[in-house]
């Protein structure tokens, strides 16, 4: 993916100034910046939400996951529930099942989501994007609730189920760039 001088305002304030950045097939990549300088809207402009004043997005691959930082799950749906909304046919239930419990979800897998904690709920949408087999896994402040532990054993697993995904995560802890294999930091 190989963005290019991409300029957004929002009512005549700009918000994204001219940025560029490029991350390769397979690549991972930590958004560093100030809050409010815009890294949730160019997760949003390379997702489709929003639509840049000028500049370019190119090869950009076309199966999109989106870890947003709010949940999004269907609250009234178990964990697998929610995943399967995803993946359809894609995966099997005792796969989905798998996923989850890799990242210690094994004794809240059938229960509504909404029962679940913060850090559980997470987990589920995180495995979610995961499930999905994407080439290109959007990141929005990911980690958020999730202890050191936690942290680490939900990033191992994104790393072990990419496959050739690019990783582009937003962040406000240098810790999570560790977790996430040591990736290259990209401030505005
Ligand atoms: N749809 C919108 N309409 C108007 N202003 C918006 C819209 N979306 C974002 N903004 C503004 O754009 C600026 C950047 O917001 P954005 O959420 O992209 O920042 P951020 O870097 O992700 O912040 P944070 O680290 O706090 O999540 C903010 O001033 C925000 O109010």
């Amino acid at each position: 993916m190989k963005i290019q001088h991409l300029c957004k305002a929002f009512d005549g304030k700009m918000v994204l100034d001219h940025v560029s950045l490029t991350l390769e097939s397979g690549g991972t990549a930590c958004l560093m910046a100030p809050s409010g300088r815009g890294k949730t809207t160019l997760l949003r402009c390379i997702a489709g939400l929003e639509t840049p004043d000028s500049g370019q997005i190119t090869d950009l691959p076309e199966r999109i996951a989106y870890v947003f930082q709010e949940d999004r799950l269907c609250d009234g749906f178990s964990a697998v529930d929610n995943i399967r909304l995803v993946t359809g046919k894609a995966l099997g239930e005792g796969e989905i099942r798998r996923h989850l419990e890799e990242l210690g979800l094994a004794g809240s897998l059938d229960q509504p989501v909404r029962e679940l904690s913060g850090g559980m709920r997470r987990r589920v949408v995180i495995s979610r994007a995961v499930c999905f087999g994407a080439d290109l896994l959007l990141l929005d402040e990911p980690f958020k609730g999730l202890d050191d532990e936690a942290r680490q054993q939900t990033a191992d697993y994104i790393l072990r189920h990419r496959g050739a995904a690019a990783i582009l995560c937003v962040t406000h802890d240098r810790e999570d760039a560790a977790a996430l294999g040591g990736a290259d930091i990209v401030t505005f």
